[in-house]
């Protein structure tokens, strides 16, 4: 891809990488999430039904995945604009929009937002976990898969002239599906051709990172120029996280601002604080991977907005990164 080589595509045209300024690498700006609805618990239903009000807030901090109209993001795009605008001021520069086929990528609106806030946005091609996959998906060879991917990238997606900047996320679900594994081997092949980035949505087992970068290695994909997200709710146990960075794609921790006590999707996660985290993050770092680390927050749903008492998407750049300082230097 010549005219992209050694630049950054966004949803706007091409910008030299030293423009992108600070970056959170896994967000979503206006998405859907039904298909991760979890049923309230019996007698939470009526919480499950009300409109999002103060005195919800904590239950639904709780139980963000029980109610159905906070996992339509896509709602929100006057508060995300907002939210955009506070990130620039807070010395935001860019952010990478991971929405992918499934659950309601949109490139205009996507376009809309860095013209009207001046942050750079990168969109993502391919698609998401196997519930999402249309039987026309499931249906494709792999080498359709991969000329959809390669044209979202170089053409534009869904319809319209926008390009995607980088594949994914790329949905895999434990145990990863024979839908998902077709979509792993095109991205692989996608990134061949493209030379681009790859990010990767592991499913909810310790297994999981590692056999999606199997599948990737085995169809060719450049791992190093993988990220794999959501390791904060993923792999806990320091060795296995060793052994898994040794396979050498970027490490991605980008739930920060999510506290969660029962964490539904797998409730044998005791999903960390922030604190907890950087120390997770302060242990890569003492171990060599500092050139590896990926951050983010991966707002999903409404209830993260600060529009609905949220941290919103300056929380890592105002209250993470002095916290990281006041750590100091891992070596210290
Ligand atoms: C949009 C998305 O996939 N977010 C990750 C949610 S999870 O609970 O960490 O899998």
């Amino acid at each position: 891809m010549p005219e992209q080589s050694g630049k950054v595509q966004t949803v706007l045209g091409l910008i030299e990488p030293g423009q992108l300024g600070r970056t959170m690498t896994h967000e979503h700006l206006t998405m859907t999430f039904e298909c991760s609805h979890v049923p309230p618990a019996p007698g939470d239903e009526g919480l499950a039904a009300a409109p999002i009000e103060m005195k919800h807030l904590h239950w639904l901090q709780q139980n963000p995945y029980s109610h159905s109209e906070n996992l339509l993001l896509n709602q929100e795009i006057e508060a995300v604009k907002e939210e955009l605008l506070c990130y620039r001021k807070a010395g935001g520069g860019s952010i990478v929009e991971n929405t992918t086929t499934g659950i309601t990528r949109n490139l205009p609106v996507l376009r809309k937002l860095a013209k009207e806030t001046g942050v750079h946005i990168i969109a993502g091609a391919g698609y998401y976990v196997d519930v999402t996959h249309s039987d026309e998906t499931r249906k494709m060879t792999v080498e359709k898969l991969t000329d959809i991917i390669v044209s979202e990238v170089l053409h534009g997606a869904d319809g319209t002239d926008i390009r995607c900047g980088v594949i994914g996320e790329i949905g895999t679900s434990w145990p990863i599906t024979e839908s998902e594994k077709k979509v792993l081997r095109a991205t692989a092949h996608a990134q061949t051709q493209l030379g681009c980035p790859v990010i990767i949505h592991p499913g909810r087992n310790k297994a999981a990172p590692g056999e999606a970068i199997r599948i990737l290695q085995e169809a060719g994909g450049n791992i190093s120029k993988t990220v794999m997200s959501h390791l904060d709710r993923t792999l806990f146990d320091q060795q296995e996280l060793l052994e898994f960075a040794k396979m050498g794609s970027y490490l991605e921790y980008d739930l920060f601002g999510t506290e969660m006590l029962n964490y539904p999707f797998n409730l044998d996660v005791d999903m960390p604080s922030d604190s907890q985290r950087v120390q997770a993050l302060a242990f890569l770092i003492r171990e060599g991977y500092e050139d590896r680390i990926l951050i983010a927050h991966d707002i999903h749903t409404k209830h993260r907005l600060t529009k609905y008492g949220g941290h919103g998407f300056s929380h890592i750049l105002k209250n993470i990164v002095p916290k990281m300082l006041s750590r100091g230097k891992p070596t210290d």
